[in-house]
């Protein structure tokens, strides 16, 4: 790769810095919460790499041009908002929106799949906007993802640990993105965000995907999208899913909730496929395949809407479809007044087994991803599946009790999880049974 530009990337250069410091305040003033302090001192914070000064980034001219363009779409969107987004946006069903999403990121994919067969030693998918980093800051920077995952999500990171170790730290570089983003609304400075605060880690992001990280965290991520085909708009989509979180405490319908729950949850499953791979054997389509991805994702956001519907709605939060509520009869009172009545275990039942069929889909698809990647899918699934049925043996008691796995039914989990990701893609299946006749 020709280096054309040279770009010093420190505090200063950053428009969202005063916000990831806003972001890290509490931590460093020891408000107790360890975990938001692992995101920000071990990331956010830092402008500079160990051993060195500010971090100093080489960048393609053709990169620069693009981060010119970036700022300026940044500029253009700078009032932007839930309800200042082009009109033609805002009239896409959620369904439309999420089928245009899911279809580009398959488009690239597919692109990159047939790029790769026609000269399998290329490995860059876009080799004009690989930052050249030095491999040790790199080294370093994905270490900190793995330590913040493992420090969030032990389980998922002990899956990640059969993936090859290039898949392994892009999985945690975009956990690690996926955690900052949710912390922006749901952490401890979360009061303080706005929907400009947003807006910048949107500039921000723009920036990774041009080369251009503003911290260690965001370096890792840079490097994966520079290696692996993922496309930018789930990440975009996850932040507009955290715009929706500011503005909005009420579902009207199954589709308004659908949307949140494909920004939020569904986007992580198209970042995820691409890096997780498809098994070189799998007869599904490429489509089918992150379906199924997206299934996961939306499964897994209901389960967690379902079982902290009281804690939700201490904090004002009601994140379940009105009109169904009110088809049982219920209202947001009965919701706040947080008893069990039969009406509600009704309801309950029902949002259940719809999320059950989200599960379903997203098991067909488990099986066609690489082998490797398998383990920790099927781990999530398992657990978040298991979830549902403790809100059943809690009697639907969502209001008061907190629907958990406990610790031996998660241990038992990993090898039952193990055994599934052991499966072959179905039509590989039936093809060896018949080899071996
Ligand atoms: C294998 C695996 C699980 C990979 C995903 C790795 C990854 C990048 C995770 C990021 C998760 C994250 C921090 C998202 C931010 C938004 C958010 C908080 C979403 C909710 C997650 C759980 O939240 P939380 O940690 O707060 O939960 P607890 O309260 O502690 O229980 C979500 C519910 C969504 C998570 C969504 C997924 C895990 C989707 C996974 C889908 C795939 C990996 C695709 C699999 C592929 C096929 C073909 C099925």
């Amino acid at each position: 790769m020709q280096a054309a530009g040279l770009h010093a990337v420190n505090s200063t250069a950053s428009p969202c810095w005063r916000e990831m410091l806003l972001v890290g305040a509490s931590s460093c003033s020891g408000d107790g919460n360890n975990r938001s302090a692992l995101l920000a001192l071990k990331g956010g914070l830092r402008t500079s790499f160990p051993g060195g000064s500010s971090s100093v980034l080489m960048v393609p001219r053709a990169v620069l041009s693009q981060r010119q363009e970036a700022s300026s779409r940044a500029s253009a969107r700078a009032q932007s908002s839930l309800l200042t987004e082009p009109l033609d946006r805002n009239f896409q069903s959620a369904e439309q929106r999420v089928h245009e999403a899911v279809a580009k990121q398959v488009a690239i994919v597919e692109k990159e799949q047939s790029r790769s067969s026609q000269n399998p030693k290329f490995v860059d998918v876009r080799p004009d906007l690989t930052p050249v980093s030095t491999l040790e800051m790199l080294e370093e920077a994905y270490t900190r993802c793995g330590e913040v995952c493992a420090e969030y999500a032990k389980t998922f990171y002990l899956g990640t640990k059969l993936m090859t170790p290039e898949r392994q730290r892009a999985i945690w570089a975009i956990y690690v993105w996926c955690r900052r983003t949710d912390e922006l609304v749901d952490g401890p400075n979360a009061s303080r965000i706005t929907p400009t605060a947003l807006d910048r880690w949107e500039d921000r992001l723009e920036d990774i995907f041009c080369g251009q990280p503003y911290d260690m965290l965001d370096a890792a991520l840079a490097d994966t999208v520079s290696k692996f085909p993922v496309d930018i708009q789930p990440f975009r989509d996850m932040i507009d899913g955290m715009r929706m979180d500011l503005v909005k405490s009420r579902y009207a319908n199954f589709d308004e909730l659908y949307l949140y729950c494909y920004n939020v949850a569904g986007t992580v499953g198209l970042m995820s496929v691409p890096i997780m791979g498809i098994d070189p054997e799998s007869k599904a389509t490429t489509q089918s395949v992150y379906n199924g991805a997206l299934a996961l994702g939306i499964a897994n956001q209901l389960t967690n809407i379902l079982r902290d519907v009281g804690e939700d709605a201490r904090r004002g939060r009601v994140y379940l479809p009105q009109d169904e509520l009110a088809r049982f009869g219920l209202t947001d009172e009965d919701i706040f007044a947080g008893k069990v009545t039969d009406k509600w275990r009704a309801f309950m039942k029902d949002q259940i087994k719809r999320a059950r069929m989200f599960f379903v889909e997203a098991e067909q698809s488990v099986l066609e991803l690489d082998k490797d990647s398998r383990w920790p899918v099927w781990s999530a699934l398992l657990l978040y599946q298991q979830i549902l049925d403790a809100i059943e043996a809690n009697d639907y008691d969502n209001f008061t009790k907190r629907a958990y796995v406990n610790k031996w039914k998660k241990f038992a989990t990993l090898p039952m999880a193990y055994g599934r990701a052991l499966l072959k893609p179905p039509g590989v299946q039936a093809r060896s049974a018949v080899q071996s006749l």
